[in-house]
């Protein structure tokens, strides 16, 4: 890690408040089930939680409120996700987000589907529909998290409940999981200049929904350690001003 990298004050942004709580026993001074969508809670002087609200819109408007009120050094987005099957990945899977796509912006037309590229609004010179997270910050949370592997990740305003569905966004992002909020938390983080890293676990898989094999507590457990891990590394690295 570079000497003058910092990660802390540190922001921690999930969906839903069990993707979270779990991960916060070493603070027995917070509510274990009431984390309200869109209220930051202070977990120490240096680490904030921020629940948004399952999907892109909810997720983009609180994360970027947040980041307005509370200025950080560093974005942890945690949560649970689904994997295309041909991933290969099995539920309970701990995975970091090696990059974002949005498969289902663009245009579908009689000749096909054109992303955001096509459509004449790429997200960056670099890709039309995609980001890529390769800051020290991303790197740091990969190596603690190793030897998880680091995929790319697709975010969808709609569901894979089918095996259509899930092979055409697989396909489409060149993606292993899927999630409703990944994109929109790092766009946002991306203008406020905070780096940005995706820690989650595999909860389903995605396709036809009666196959879709969930275990939500398995993945909330795994996730629940990998993330207090994080959370303990950062507490060290504060010192004594921040724990
Ligand atoms: O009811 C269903 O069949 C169903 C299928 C997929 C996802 C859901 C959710 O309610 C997702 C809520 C939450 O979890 C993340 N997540 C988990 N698995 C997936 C997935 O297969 N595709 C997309 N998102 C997923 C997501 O980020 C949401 O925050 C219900």
């Amino acid at each position: 890690m570079p000497e003058n990298f910092r990660f802390s004050p540190l922001l921690v942004v999930a969906a839903v408040a069990l993707e979270i709580q779990d991960a916060l026993t070493d603070w027995p001074h917070l509510p274990r089930t009431s984390f309200p969508v869109g209220e930051m809670i202070t977990v120490s002087p240096c680490i904030q939680v921020l629940v948004t609200g399952v999907g892109a819109v909810r997720a983009a408007a609180a994360t970027a409120l947040a980041l307005q009120n509370w200025p950080c050094a560093a974005l942890l987005h945690v949560g649970v996700g689904g994997a295309y099957p041909a991933s290969g990945l099995p539920v309970g899977a701990l995975v970091t987000a090696a990059s974002e796509c949005d498969p289902q912006a663009g245009i579908l037309t009689p000749d096909g589907y054109r992303d955001l590229g096509g459509l004449g609004f790429p997200l960056t010179t670099a890709f039309p529909n995609r980001i890529v997270f390769d800051s020290p910050w991303a790197d740091w949370v990969a190596q603690q998290v190793a030897p998880a592997p680091r995929l790319p990740f697709a975010t969808v305003q709609c569901c894979s409940g089918t095996n259509a569905a899930a092979e055409l966004m697989a396909f489409r992002a060149e993606a292993a999981v899927e999630n409703m909020e990944g994109l929109a938390v790092a766009w946002t983080a991306g203008r406020f200049g905070v780096p940005y890293a995706a820690l989650r676990t595999i909860s389903n898989l995605t396709g036809d929904r009666d196959r879709q094999q969930w275990n939500l507590p398995a993945a909330q457990a795994v996730l629940a350690q990998a993330v207090g891990a994080i959370l303990a590394a950062v507490r060290v690295e504060s010192g004594r001003d921040c724990s």
